[in-house]
């Protein structure tokens, strides 16, 4: 079932590598569902808000249609970001973390290369080469930028696919590129420098700044995204949990709660009276939002606490009473008009 109404707003995802399944996955996490028709379409849709439409692009390819308005809204990763956003701030970062797609970009050397641990070894590594230090990658201007730092010469070597190969194949000395478990470096015999980590990566979601400057729905469109992505991101570490515990009152039963527990929800627990047959014991049903690493000593704790029937479910949103990024965006907005 396509979605009729005209869209107000367009968002670009990534088609493919390894942001693009995850991409889909946490939109659909959020209850953002992207629904596509035809899987070789380059357009899809999101039931849940009518008025954005989707495209798919290359990440690379995201950053540069956001920052010239072609598309308003993107997600990828914040190293693509860096590389491609430009000085002008046309790019605007509305959300830095979504939680996937973690990832450094960093310079990395053959193995046996025993005399470079760290950046500055590359000075005395050319040296001894005689020659200019062949960096391959596919971030020239954040390599580029970092190695300025050095008193070293070098040449970037633009490349396509893997560039772990790069060294071993000899078409460059070093590489610079995206590591996360380290695999691909290990198979290929590299090794990473100390310090030459440029930064840590993961999805994050762009807009163009004059879309927001000029269009109210372009603007309302960022609030709803930034409303589902925090209300989403916020309560997927945490689980509500449910116990009933015996008591003469809801405050003799929240005692005992804080006596034994350190988790107390978000506000502190929420205390309901259960119904019970007349003569029986006052029963009350306790709530409260837990994270989930601290699941089981909550548990221990309520059971301390005389609380049986532990009941525990996930949490699908939290709102705040506004999303801090949301406050953060028209700040931004505000400071460069
Ligand atoms: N191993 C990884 N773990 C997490 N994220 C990764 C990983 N590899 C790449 N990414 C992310 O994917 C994005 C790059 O996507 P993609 O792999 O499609 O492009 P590319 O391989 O650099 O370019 P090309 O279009 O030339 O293949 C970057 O934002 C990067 O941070
Ligand atoms: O540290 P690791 O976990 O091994 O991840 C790093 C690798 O992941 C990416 O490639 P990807 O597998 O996405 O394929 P690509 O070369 O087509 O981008 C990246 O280009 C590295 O080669
Ligand atoms: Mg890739």
């Amino acid at each position: 079932m396509l979605n009729q109404s005209p869209p107000v707003a367009r968002i670009s995802l990534p088609s493919k590598g390894r942001l693009a399944e995850d991409s889909l996955a946490f939109l659909q996490a959020c209850g953002l569902t992207v629904y596509k028709p035809n899987p070789r379409q380059y357009e899809a849709v999101i039931p849940t808000l009518p008025g954005l439409k989707v495209l798919f692009q290359r990440p690379a390819d995201i950053v540069v249609s956001v920052r010239n308005g072609s598309v308003d809204f993107g997600i990828s990763g914040m190293d693509v970001i860096e590389e491609r956003r430009g000085s002008n701030g046309d790019v605007l970062v509305l959300h830095d973390a979504l939680g996937y797609g973690g990832c450094s970009l960093a310079f990395a050397v053959p193995e046996e290369w025993d005399d470079v641990t760290r950046m500055n070894d590359l000075v005395a590594r050319a040296a001894r080469l005689g020659r200019p230090l062949g960096v391959a990658t596919k971030y020239p201007i954040l390599a580029g930028r970092r190695l300025e730092k050095y008193a070293l010469p070098y040449t970037l070597i633009s490349a396509e696919g893997t560039l772990e190969t790069a060294p071993a194949i000899g078409y460059a000395d070093l590489i610079c590129d995206v590591v996360s478990s380290g695999q691909t470096l290990r198979d290929n015999h590299l090794r990473l420098l100390e310090d030459g980590v440029i930064l840590q990566s993961q999805a994050s979601l762009i807009a163009n700044r004059g879309s927001l400057q000029t269009r109210p729905q372009a603007l309302e469109m960022a609030r709803v995204l930034l409303e589902y992505f925090e209300a989403h991101l916020r309560a997927s570490g945490n689980l509500s949990v449910y116990a009933n515990i015996r008591g003469q009152s809801p405050e003799t039963v929240a005692q005992q709660i804080f006596t034994h527990c350190n988790i107390r929800g978000l506000q502190g627990p929420t205390i309901s009276r259960v119904i019970v047959a007349e003569g029986e014991q006052c029963w009350y049903d306790a709530n409260l939002i837990v994270p989930r690493d601290q699941l089981f000593t909550t548990i221990q704790g309520l059971r301390a606490a005389g609380g049986s029937g532990v009941v525990v479910l996930p949490v699908t949103y939290i709102f705040d009473e506004e999303p801090p990024r949301y406050k953060a965006m028209l700040a931004a907005l505000a400071k460069e008009d």
